[in-house]
Protein backbone atom coordinates (compact mmCIF):
# COMPACT_ATOMS: atom_id res chain seq x y z
CA UNK A 1 0.00 0.00 0.00
CA UNK A 2 1.46 3.52 -0.53
CA UNK A 3 1.01 5.61 2.23
CA UNK A 4 0.50 9.08 2.55
CA UNK A 5 4.10 10.29 2.88
CA UNK A 6 5.30 8.23 -0.32
CA UNK A 7 2.93 10.06 -2.26
CA UNK A 8 4.14 12.98 -1.24
CA UNK A 9 7.83 12.25 -0.76
CA UNK A 10 6.72 11.03 -4.47
CA UNK A 11 5.57 14.66 -5.30
CA UNK A 12 8.42 16.16 -3.92
CA UNK A 13 10.67 13.94 -5.83
CA UNK A 14 8.97 14.37 -8.79
CA UNK A 15 9.34 18.16 -8.27
CA UNK A 16 13.31 18.00 -7.72
CA UNK A 17 13.81 15.69 -10.85
CA UNK A 18 11.14 15.88 -12.87
CA UNK A 19 10.17 18.10 -16.36
CA UNK A 20 12.04 21.67 -15.07
CA UNK A 21 14.98 19.85 -15.47
CA UNK A 22 17.17 21.34 -12.51
CA UNK A 23 17.47 19.91 -9.49
CA UNK A 24 16.17 21.88 -6.30
CA UNK A 25 17.18 20.60 -3.36
CA UNK A 26 14.39 19.19 -1.43
CA UNK A 27 14.50 17.15 1.28
CA UNK A 28 12.42 13.80 0.73
CA UNK A 29 10.04 13.92 3.94
CA UNK A 30 10.69 10.25 4.82
CA UNK A 31 14.38 11.22 5.41
CA UNK A 32 13.50 13.67 7.55
CA UNK A 33 14.11 12.86 11.54
CA UNK A 34 11.30 12.28 13.43
CA UNK A 35 10.28 13.43 17.29
CA UNK A 36 7.04 13.66 18.89
CA UNK A 37 5.07 16.04 21.03
CA UNK A 38 4.20 19.60 20.39
CA UNK A 39 4.85 21.64 23.03
CA UNK A 40 4.85 25.57 22.20
CA UNK A 41 2.08 27.32 21.14
CA UNK A 42 3.78 28.60 17.95
CA UNK A 43 4.78 25.55 15.94
CA UNK A 44 8.61 24.97 16.11
CA UNK A 45 10.83 23.05 13.33
CA UNK A 46 10.19 20.12 15.43
CA UNK A 47 6.48 20.04 15.24
CA UNK A 48 6.86 20.48 11.84
CA UNK A 49 8.90 17.44 11.65
CA UNK A 50 6.37 15.52 14.01
CA UNK A 51 3.84 16.52 11.84
CA UNK A 52 5.66 15.15 8.71
CA UNK A 53 5.84 12.17 10.70
CA UNK A 54 2.18 11.74 11.55
CA UNK A 55 1.34 11.70 7.56
CA UNK A 56 3.47 9.16 7.04
CA UNK A 57 1.00 6.78 9.74
CA UNK A 58 -1.86 8.31 7.94
CA UNK A 59 -3.91 5.37 6.73
CA UNK A 60 -6.47 6.78 4.41
CA UNK A 61 -5.56 8.86 1.16
CA UNK A 62 -6.50 12.48 2.39
CA UNK A 63 -7.07 13.70 -1.55
CA UNK A 64 -5.56 15.63 -3.88
CA UNK A 65 -6.84 19.05 -2.59
CA UNK A 66 -4.91 18.33 1.06
CA UNK A 67 -2.17 16.97 -0.53
CA UNK A 68 -1.33 19.64 -2.67
CA UNK A 69 -2.18 22.18 0.52
CA UNK A 70 0.38 20.35 2.20
CA UNK A 71 2.56 20.10 0.14
CA UNK A 72 3.04 24.29 -0.53
CA UNK A 73 2.90 24.55 2.75
CA UNK A 74 5.95 22.33 3.94
CA UNK A 75 7.70 23.96 0.63
CA UNK A 76 6.46 27.33 2.43
CA UNK A 77 7.81 26.33 5.87
CA UNK A 78 11.01 25.26 4.77
CA UNK A 79 11.94 27.52 1.33
CA UNK A 80 10.31 30.16 1.61
CA UNK A 81 8.15 31.75 -1.57
CA UNK A 82 8.04 30.14 -4.92
CA UNK A 83 10.23 31.80 -7.01
CA UNK A 84 10.58 28.94 -9.59
CA UNK A 85 9.60 29.32 -13.49
CA UNK A 86 6.10 28.53 -14.26
CA UNK A 87 6.26 24.63 -15.68
CA UNK A 88 4.42 23.98 -19.07
CA UNK A 89 0.65 23.61 -18.44
CA UNK A 90 0.90 20.16 -20.05
CA UNK A 91 3.15 19.03 -17.34
CA UNK A 92 0.22 18.85 -15.36
CA UNK A 93 1.63 17.51 -12.01
CA UNK A 94 4.50 20.19 -11.78
CA UNK A 95 2.11 22.83 -12.71
CA UNK A 96 -0.98 22.37 -10.11
CA UNK A 97 2.25 21.93 -7.12
CA UNK A 98 3.43 25.30 -8.51
CA UNK A 99 0.20 26.96 -8.62
CA UNK A 100 -0.27 25.45 -5.34
CA UNK A 101 3.02 26.62 -3.63
CA UNK A 102 2.59 30.30 -5.61
CA UNK A 103 -0.83 31.19 -3.91
CA UNK A 104 0.82 31.23 -1.17
CA UNK A 105 2.68 34.79 -2.16
CA UNK A 106 5.00 35.83 0.57
CA UNK A 107 3.23 33.90 4.03
CA UNK A 108 5.99 33.94 6.26
CA UNK A 109 7.93 30.49 6.68
CA UNK A 110 7.08 30.06 10.51
CA UNK A 111 3.07 31.07 9.77
CA UNK A 112 3.27 28.08 6.76
CA UNK A 113 5.19 25.71 9.22
CA UNK A 114 2.32 26.40 12.25
CA UNK A 115 -0.62 25.97 9.26
CA UNK A 116 0.83 22.53 8.43
CA UNK A 117 0.77 21.51 11.85
CA UNK A 118 -2.35 22.21 12.23
CA UNK A 119 -3.64 21.14 9.33
CA UNK A 120 -1.84 17.46 10.02
CA UNK A 121 -3.13 18.29 13.76
CA UNK A 122 -6.97 18.44 12.64
CA UNK A 123 -6.51 15.79 10.09
CA UNK A 124 -4.87 13.15 12.05
CA UNK A 125 -7.65 13.89 14.62
CA UNK A 126 -10.55 12.46 12.15
CA UNK A 127 -7.92 9.84 11.02
CA UNK A 128 -8.13 5.84 11.38
CA UNK A 129 -5.56 4.48 13.72
CA UNK A 130 -2.65 3.10 11.27
CA UNK A 131 -2.90 -0.58 10.29
CA UNK A 132 -0.17 -3.05 9.20
CA UNK A 133 -0.36 -2.48 5.13
CA UNK A 134 -2.88 -5.24 3.21
CA UNK A 135 -1.05 -7.12 0.26
CA UNK A 136 -2.96 -5.90 -3.00
CA UNK A 137 -6.31 -8.55 -3.99
CA UNK A 138 -5.38 -11.71 -5.42
CA UNK A 139 -7.01 -11.87 -9.24
CA UNK A 140 -7.36 -8.18 -9.32
CA UNK A 141 -5.78 -8.18 -12.64
CA UNK A 142 -6.42 -10.93 -13.83
CA UNK A 143 -6.31 -11.97 -17.25
CA UNK A 144 -4.25 -8.15 -17.94
CA UNK A 145 -6.15 -4.81 -18.59
CA UNK A 146 -6.50 -6.77 -22.45
CA UNK A 147 -8.31 -10.50 -23.04
CA UNK A 148 -8.07 -11.65 -25.74
CA UNK A 149 -9.56 -15.10 -26.40
CA UNK A 150 -10.98 -17.40 -29.46
CA UNK A 151 -13.58 -19.57 -30.13
CA UNK A 152 -16.06 -20.75 -32.69
CA UNK A 153 -14.76 -18.82 -35.50
CA UNK A 154 -15.14 -15.70 -33.16
CA UNK A 155 -12.23 -13.69 -31.91
CA UNK A 156 -12.85 -11.57 -28.63
CA UNK A 157 -10.83 -8.21 -27.29
CA UNK A 158 -12.11 -7.45 -24.04
CA UNK A 159 -11.41 -4.14 -22.43
CA UNK A 160 -10.48 -5.57 -18.64
CA UNK A 161 -9.93 -2.43 -16.74
CA UNK A 162 -13.39 -2.77 -14.84
CA UNK A 163 -12.14 -1.09 -11.48
CA UNK A 164 -11.65 2.14 -14.15
CA UNK A 165 -14.13 1.55 -16.34
CA UNK A 166 -12.68 0.36 -19.04
CA UNK A 167 -10.24 3.32 -19.86
CA UNK A 168 -7.95 2.35 -22.32
CA UNK A 169 -4.08 2.77 -21.06
CA UNK A 170 -1.27 3.00 -24.12
CA UNK A 171 -0.28 -0.19 -23.19
CA UNK A 172 -3.64 -1.16 -24.02
CA UNK A 173 -3.81 0.27 -27.50
CA UNK A 174 -1.12 -0.96 -28.59
CA UNK A 175 -2.07 -4.42 -27.56
CA UNK A 176 -5.37 -3.90 -29.41
CA UNK A 177 -3.16 -3.21 -32.26
CA UNK A 178 -1.64 -6.39 -31.83
CA UNK A 179 -4.85 -8.61 -31.18
CA UNK A 180 -6.07 -6.99 -34.18
CA UNK A 181 -3.36 -8.26 -36.62
CA UNK A 182 -2.95 -11.00 -35.08
CA UNK A 183 -7.13 -11.51 -35.43
CA UNK A 184 -6.72 -10.60 -39.03
CA UNK A 185 -4.81 -13.96 -39.90
CA UNK A 186 -6.09 -16.39 -37.42
CA UNK A 187 -9.19 -18.43 -38.52
CA UNK A 188 -11.88 -16.56 -37.21
CA UNK A 189 -14.66 -14.75 -39.30
CA UNK A 190 -15.92 -12.21 -37.01
CA UNK A 191 -13.97 -10.12 -34.40
CA UNK A 192 -15.64 -8.83 -31.32
CA UNK A 193 -14.84 -5.99 -29.43
CA UNK A 194 -16.68 -6.00 -25.60
CA UNK A 195 -16.18 -4.60 -22.06
CA UNK A 196 -16.05 -6.79 -18.43
CA UNK A 197 -18.24 -5.12 -15.94
CA UNK A 198 -20.44 -2.22 -15.62
CA UNK A 199 -19.36 -0.39 -18.87
CA UNK A 200 -17.71 -0.99 -22.48
CA UNK A 201 -15.41 1.56 -21.89
CA UNK A 202 -14.79 5.00 -20.68
CA UNK A 203 -11.65 5.80 -23.16
CA UNK A 204 -8.77 7.42 -23.43
CA UNK A 205 -7.13 6.91 -20.03
CA UNK A 206 -7.18 10.69 -18.80
CA UNK A 207 -3.74 9.87 -17.13
CA UNK A 208 -2.08 8.80 -20.06
CA UNK A 209 -1.58 12.73 -20.83
CA UNK A 210 0.13 12.73 -17.07
CA UNK A 211 4.07 11.08 -18.02
CA UNK A 212 5.72 13.85 -20.02
CA UNK A 213 8.40 12.42 -21.88
CA UNK A 214 12.34 14.56 -21.37
CA UNK A 215 11.42 15.99 -25.25
CA UNK A 216 8.69 17.46 -23.14
CA UNK A 217 4.98 18.54 -23.64
CA UNK A 218 5.54 18.93 -27.55
CA UNK A 219 6.90 15.28 -27.82
CA UNK A 220 4.01 13.50 -25.60
CA UNK A 221 1.11 15.08 -28.04
CA UNK A 222 2.86 14.14 -31.15
CA UNK A 223 3.94 10.26 -29.74
CA UNK A 224 0.27 10.37 -28.70
CA UNK A 225 -1.11 11.27 -32.17
CA UNK A 226 1.37 9.02 -33.78
CA UNK A 227 -0.11 6.16 -31.86
CA UNK A 228 -3.47 7.48 -31.98
CA UNK A 229 -2.96 7.85 -35.76
CA UNK A 230 -1.60 3.78 -36.17
CA UNK A 231 -4.37 2.69 -33.81
CA UNK A 232 -6.92 4.34 -36.07
CA UNK A 233 -5.45 3.14 -38.57
CA UNK A 234 -5.48 -0.67 -37.89
CA UNK A 235 -9.38 -0.35 -38.07
CA UNK A 236 -9.80 0.94 -41.00
CA UNK A 237 -7.76 -1.89 -42.82
CA UNK A 238 -8.87 -4.58 -40.52
CA UNK A 239 -10.10 -7.11 -43.17
CA UNK A 240 -13.04 -9.07 -41.40
CA UNK A 241 -15.99 -8.10 -39.64
CA UNK A 242 -15.72 -5.98 -36.79
CA UNK A 243 -18.40 -6.38 -34.37
CA UNK A 244 -18.51 -4.09 -30.86
CA UNK A 245 -20.91 -5.99 -28.33
CA UNK A 246 -21.44 -2.95 -26.04
CA UNK A 247 -22.30 -4.21 -23.01
CA UNK A 248 -22.79 -0.96 -21.02
CA UNK A 249 -22.28 2.88 -21.38
CA UNK A 250 -19.33 3.72 -23.91
CA UNK A 251 -17.42 6.98 -23.93
CA UNK A 252 -15.18 9.38 -25.99
CA UNK A 253 -12.25 6.80 -28.42
CA UNK A 254 -14.76 3.61 -27.91
CA UNK A 255 -17.91 5.57 -29.31
CA UNK A 256 -16.02 7.41 -32.26
CA UNK A 257 -14.50 4.09 -33.56
CA UNK A 258 -17.83 2.78 -33.96
CA UNK A 259 -18.16 4.44 -37.02
CA UNK A 260 -15.82 1.45 -37.89
CA UNK A 261 -17.44 -1.35 -37.07
CA UNK A 262 -19.82 -3.61 -39.47
CA UNK A 263 -22.21 -4.51 -36.00
CA UNK A 264 -22.79 -2.75 -33.01
CA UNK A 265 -24.98 -4.29 -30.79
CA UNK A 266 -25.94 -2.64 -27.41
CA UNK A 267 -27.82 -3.36 -24.44
CA UNK A 268 -30.37 -0.95 -23.46
CA UNK A 269 -28.16 -0.14 -20.53
CA UNK A 270 -25.47 1.33 -23.03
CA UNK A 271 -25.00 5.33 -23.22
CA UNK A 272 -23.14 6.85 -26.04
CA UNK A 273 -21.03 9.86 -25.10
CA UNK A 274 -17.96 11.87 -26.74
CA UNK A 275 -17.97 14.58 -24.30
CA UNK A 276 -14.91 16.62 -26.74
CA UNK A 277 -16.17 20.18 -26.58
CA UNK A 278 -15.82 20.05 -22.72
CA UNK A 279 -12.73 18.07 -22.80
CA UNK A 280 -10.90 20.40 -25.07
CA UNK A 281 -10.62 17.98 -27.47
CA UNK A 282 -11.94 17.17 -31.25
CA UNK A 283 -13.32 13.96 -32.48
CA UNK A 284 -10.98 11.03 -33.14
CA UNK A 285 -11.69 7.59 -34.77
CA UNK A 286 -12.72 8.88 -38.39
CA UNK A 287 -15.84 10.07 -36.45
CA UNK A 288 -15.85 13.74 -38.17
CA UNK A 289 -16.16 12.24 -41.91
CA UNK A 290 -18.14 8.78 -40.59
CA UNK A 291 -20.88 10.48 -38.12
CA UNK A 292 -22.11 12.86 -39.91
CA UNK A 293 -22.37 10.28 -43.03
CA UNK A 294 -24.54 8.32 -41.07
CA UNK A 295 -26.83 10.17 -38.88
CA UNK A 296 -26.84 13.94 -41.06
CA UNK A 297 -24.17 16.90 -40.25
CA UNK A 298 -26.98 18.40 -36.79
CA UNK A 299 -26.90 15.39 -35.18
CA UNK A 300 -23.22 14.77 -35.97
CA UNK A 301 -22.42 17.70 -34.13
CA UNK A 302 -24.72 17.63 -31.59
CA UNK A 303 -22.72 14.54 -30.33
CA UNK A 304 -19.28 15.35 -31.41
CA UNK A 305 -19.14 19.12 -31.07
CA UNK A 306 -22.00 19.62 -27.91
CA UNK A 307 -21.44 16.25 -25.98
CA UNK A 308 -24.58 15.03 -26.06
CA UNK A 309 -24.95 11.64 -24.28
CA UNK A 310 -27.36 9.63 -26.91
CA UNK A 311 -29.18 6.59 -24.73
CA UNK A 312 -28.68 3.23 -26.33
CA UNK A 313 -32.50 3.58 -28.58
CA UNK A 314 -31.29 7.40 -29.96
CA UNK A 315 -27.90 6.09 -30.43
CA UNK A 316 -29.85 2.54 -32.84
CA UNK A 317 -32.22 5.81 -34.50
CA UNK A 318 -28.58 7.81 -35.53
CA UNK A 319 -27.82 4.05 -37.37
CA UNK A 320 -24.54 3.93 -34.57
CA UNK A 321 -26.05 1.15 -33.13
CA UNK A 322 -27.66 -2.13 -35.10
CA UNK A 323 -29.83 -3.57 -32.47
CA UNK A 324 -30.33 -2.65 -28.82
CA UNK A 325 -31.25 -5.66 -26.48
CA UNK A 326 -32.40 -6.16 -22.91
CA UNK A 327 -29.70 -5.81 -20.87
CA UNK A 328 -31.38 -9.51 -18.72
CA UNK A 329 -31.19 -11.46 -22.15
CA UNK A 330 -27.92 -9.24 -23.93
CA UNK A 331 -25.60 -11.60 -24.11
CA UNK A 332 -27.04 -14.78 -24.60
CA UNK A 333 -29.05 -12.73 -27.43
CA UNK A 334 -26.07 -10.85 -29.04
CA UNK A 335 -23.66 -14.27 -28.69
CA UNK A 336 -26.42 -16.84 -30.44
CA UNK A 337 -26.69 -14.11 -33.13
CA UNK A 338 -23.29 -14.10 -33.56
CA UNK A 339 -22.32 -17.89 -33.57
CA UNK A 340 -25.06 -18.23 -36.69
CA UNK A 341 -23.32 -15.61 -38.50
CA UNK A 342 -20.07 -17.43 -38.28
CA UNK A 343 -21.77 -20.45 -40.05
CA UNK A 344 -21.99 -18.26 -43.36
CA UNK A 345 -19.59 -18.90 -46.23
CA UNK A 346 -16.69 -17.23 -44.75
CA UNK A 347 -15.01 -15.98 -48.18
CA UNK A 348 -18.34 -14.73 -49.32
CA UNK A 349 -18.58 -12.76 -45.97
CA UNK A 350 -14.58 -11.64 -46.55
CA UNK A 351 -15.84 -10.15 -50.16
CA UNK A 352 -18.92 -8.55 -49.50
CA UNK A 353 -17.23 -6.93 -46.70
CA UNK A 354 -14.01 -6.12 -48.82
CA UNK A 355 -16.48 -4.59 -51.27
CA UNK A 356 -17.97 -2.13 -49.08
CA UNK A 357 -15.63 -0.82 -47.23
CA UNK A 358 -12.83 -0.30 -50.88
CA UNK A 359 -14.21 2.12 -51.65
CA UNK A 360 -14.25 4.91 -48.54
CA UNK A 361 -10.73 3.50 -47.60
CA UNK A 362 -8.29 5.89 -48.92
CA UNK A 363 -10.95 9.04 -47.77
CA UNK A 364 -10.99 7.66 -44.13
CA UNK A 365 -6.98 7.35 -43.96
CA UNK A 366 -7.13 11.17 -44.84
CA UNK A 367 -9.81 12.11 -42.35
CA UNK A 368 -7.76 10.03 -39.51
CA UNK A 369 -4.57 11.95 -40.13
CA UNK A 370 -6.50 15.16 -40.44
CA UNK A 371 -7.86 14.43 -37.29
CA UNK A 372 -4.74 13.07 -34.96
CA UNK A 373 -3.29 16.59 -36.53
CA UNK A 374 -5.88 18.46 -34.70
CA UNK A 375 -5.48 16.82 -31.70
CA UNK A 376 -2.08 16.71 -31.47
CA UNK A 377 -2.37 20.77 -31.32
CA UNK A 378 -5.91 19.85 -28.98
CA UNK A 379 -3.46 18.14 -26.93
CA UNK A 380 -1.45 21.45 -26.12
CA UNK A 381 -3.69 23.88 -25.33
CA UNK A 382 -5.08 24.93 -22.38
CA UNK A 383 -8.74 24.32 -22.68
CA UNK A 384 -7.81 20.64 -22.80
CA UNK A 385 -5.06 20.51 -20.38
CA UNK A 386 -7.29 22.48 -17.43
CA UNK A 387 -9.90 19.88 -18.45
CA UNK A 388 -7.65 17.10 -17.70
CA UNK A 389 -6.31 18.60 -14.32
CA UNK A 390 -9.96 18.69 -13.32
CA UNK A 391 -11.04 15.66 -13.90
CA UNK A 392 -7.82 14.48 -12.64
CA UNK A 393 -7.57 16.31 -9.23
CA UNK A 394 -10.97 15.71 -8.68
CA UNK A 395 -10.11 12.07 -8.62
CA UNK A 396 -6.61 12.55 -6.04
CA UNK A 397 -4.83 11.74 -9.44
CA UNK A 398 -1.94 14.58 -9.18
C1 LIG B 1 -2.71 7.74 -27.62
C2 LIG B 1 -3.69 8.74 -27.17
C3 LIG B 1 -5.00 8.58 -27.85
C4 LIG B 1 -6.01 9.54 -27.36
C5 LIG B 1 -7.32 9.29 -27.99
C6 LIG B 1 -8.32 10.26 -27.51
C7 LIG B 1 -9.48 9.88 -27.07
C8 LIG B 1 -10.48 10.85 -26.59
C9 LIG B 1 -11.35 10.28 -25.53
O1 LIG B 1 -11.49 9.10 -25.32
S1 LIG B 1 -12.13 11.47 -24.64
C10 LIG B 1 -12.96 10.60 -23.39
C11 LIG B 1 -12.09 10.41 -22.19
N1 LIG B 1 -12.89 9.85 -21.14
C12 LIG B 1 -13.57 10.57 -20.26
O2 LIG B 1 -13.59 11.77 -20.30
C13 LIG B 1 -14.28 9.82 -19.19
C14 LIG B 1 -13.71 10.18 -17.86
N2 LIG B 1 -14.41 9.44 -16.83
C15 LIG B 1 -15.56 9.86 -16.31
O3 LIG B 1 -16.11 10.86 -16.68
C16 LIG B 1 -16.15 9.00 -15.23
O4 LIG B 1 -15.10 8.27 -14.63
C17 LIG B 1 -17.22 8.04 -15.76
C18 LIG B 1 -18.45 8.83 -16.20
C19 LIG B 1 -16.70 7.19 -16.90
C20 LIG B 1 -17.64 7.09 -14.61
O5 LIG B 1 -18.02 7.86 -13.49
P1 LIG B 1 -18.30 7.16 -12.09
O6 LIG B 1 -18.59 8.23 -11.11
O7 LIG B 1 -19.29 6.06 -12.25
O8 LIG B 1 -16.94 6.42 -11.73
P2 LIG B 1 -15.56 7.08 -11.32
O9 LIG B 1 -15.38 8.40 -11.96
O10 LIG B 1 -15.42 7.02 -9.84
O11 LIG B 1 -14.53 6.08 -12.02
C21 LIG B 1 -14.05 4.90 -11.37
C22 LIG B 1 -12.56 4.86 -11.55
O12 LIG B 1 -12.25 4.83 -12.93
C23 LIG B 1 -11.36 5.90 -13.27
N3 LIG B 1 -11.64 6.33 -14.62
C24 LIG B 1 -12.81 6.30 -15.28
N4 LIG B 1 -12.66 6.75 -16.51
C25 LIG B 1 -11.37 7.09 -16.66
C26 LIG B 1 -10.61 7.63 -17.73
N5 LIG B 1 -11.13 7.87 -18.93
N6 LIG B 1 -9.31 7.84 -17.53
C27 LIG B 1 -8.73 7.56 -16.34
N7 LIG B 1 -9.40 7.04 -15.27
C28 LIG B 1 -10.71 6.81 -15.45
C29 LIG B 1 -11.69 6.97 -12.24
O13 LIG B 1 -10.62 7.86 -12.12
C30 LIG B 1 -11.90 6.12 -11.00
O14 LIG B 1 -10.63 5.75 -10.53
P3 LIG B 1 -10.36 5.64 -8.96
O15 LIG B 1 -11.33 4.63 -8.42
O16 LIG B 1 -8.93 5.22 -8.86
O17 LIG B 1 -10.60 7.02 -8.41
Amino acid sequence: MTTMAQVICGLARRWCFGALGSPLQVPCLQALPLHLGRTATRASQRDLENAVHQVKLWKKDPGNEVKLKLYALYKQATEGPCNLPKPDMMDLVNKAKWDAWSALGSLPKETARENYVDLVSSLSAASEPPSPAKPAADGEQAGGDLVVTSENHITTITFNRPAKKNAITTKMYQDIMLALQAASKDDSVLTVLTGNGEYYCSGNDLTNFTDIPPGGPEEKARTNAILLREFVDCFIDFPKPLVAVVNGPAVGISVTLLGLFDLVYASDRATFHTPFGPLGLSPEGCSSYTFPKMMGPSKAAEMLIFGRKLTAQEACAQGLVTEVFPDSTFQKEVWTRLRAYTKLPPNAVRTSREVMRSKGRERLHAVNAEECGALQQRWLSEECTSAVVRFLSRRGKL
